[in-house]
């Protein structure tokens, strides 16, 4: 049967999991060294979109379970992707001790995960899972077509899921995609390890899509351990990943108490951005891309 990507169950007394099936926790084990954790994004029966910053060049998948909120089972990970142009010290000659562009990467689990209640994929831009979560099931919707809809222009309401002691709480933000967009990319000059960035388009380059800050209104701001969750658009009851939770200017987790400063903006990457990668890495998952 066709699974219907992006639905949650909307009932009150719904648990978290079930509100948001395709959200998923991230924990990295390396011997020795503790535990990392990111969050994730369940897209099909077999892969989970996260981060590539999660992740250390090194690595071994079978260091990575996924949670996904069942208390019973975790899944393993058969393989780790990160997408090929993603480089994080590659600025550091130019004193950036760190550098986010193309900062996504793919998970394959070891088992095939049984849709249900709780476990559910969220929609990726240009599938026909989206064609028809949007009502554009008309044969010539185009994968433009999908990014117009999605991606308009001026601000866009969208959420993010923070994840605190295993509540899940949904973080209305708004994208900066119009006039409000370089004033929100000029405040990534702000963080603390980009004191030598002359020109901010040196780390928020065209893969970015900006939250935060206070105009049009106080948006919440991400935490680290929010990384490599999904940037999401609700439309018409169904949720659609239109990016994936990269930086912040500032750690809201970090400093509770601290009001976040006006200048507190996050970065996500823009997976209309990567579709060929996407393509190629989920050829085999049967979401049928436009
Ligand atoms: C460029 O300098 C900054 C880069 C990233 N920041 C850490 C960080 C990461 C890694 C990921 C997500 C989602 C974050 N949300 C809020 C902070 C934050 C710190 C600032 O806290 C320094």
């Amino acid at each position: 049967t066709l699974s219907m990507c992006g639905l949650g169950w909307e009932f009150e007394k719904a648990e978290d999991h079930q509100k948001n099936p395709w959200h998923v926790s991230i924990k990295i084990a390396r011997p020795g060294k503790g535990l990392e954790s990111c969050k994730g994004a369940l897209v099909s029966e077999y892969f989970v979109l996260t981060a590539a910053h999660c992740f250390n060049i090194d690595d071994r998948a079978h260091w990575i379970t996924v949670d996904m909120g069942k208390a019973t089972s975790v899944n393993k990970v058969a393989g780790l992707w990160s997408h090929p142009q993603y480089n994080v010290g590659k600025l550091k000659g130019a004193g950036i001790p760190e550098f986010y562009d193309y900062d996504v990467a793919l998970l394959k689990l070891t088992q095939k995960v049984k849709f249900s209640f709780d476990s559910r994929p969220i929609c990726l831009p240009c599938t026909e899972g989206t064609t028809r979560a949007l009502r554009k099931a008309h044969p010539q919707t185009t994968c433009n077509d999908h990014k117009r809809l999605l991606l308009t222009v001026g601000e866009i309401p969208a959420l993010f899921v923070h994840e605190d002691r295993k509540k899940l709480e949904r973080k209305h933000v708004n994208i900066k995609n119009g006039v409000k967009r370089s004033a929100c990319e000029a405040d990534a000059k702000k963080a603390p390890l980009y004191v030598n960035v002359t020109d901010v388009k040196q780390v928020v380059t065209p893969r970015f899509l900006c939250t935060g800050g206070i105009d049009p209104v106080v948006d919440p701001n991400t935490c680290k351990g929010d990384s490599g969750g999904p940037l999401i658009i609700p439309k018409g009851k169904r949720f659609f990943q239109v990016g994936v939770i990269s930086w912040g200017v500032f750690d809201v987790c970090k400093q509770p108490k601290r009001k976040a400063p006006a200048y507190a903006r996050d970065f996500h990457l823009n997976l209309f951005t990567v579709l060929p990668w996407l393509r190629e890495k989920l050829a085999e998952e049967g979401l049928g891309f436009i």
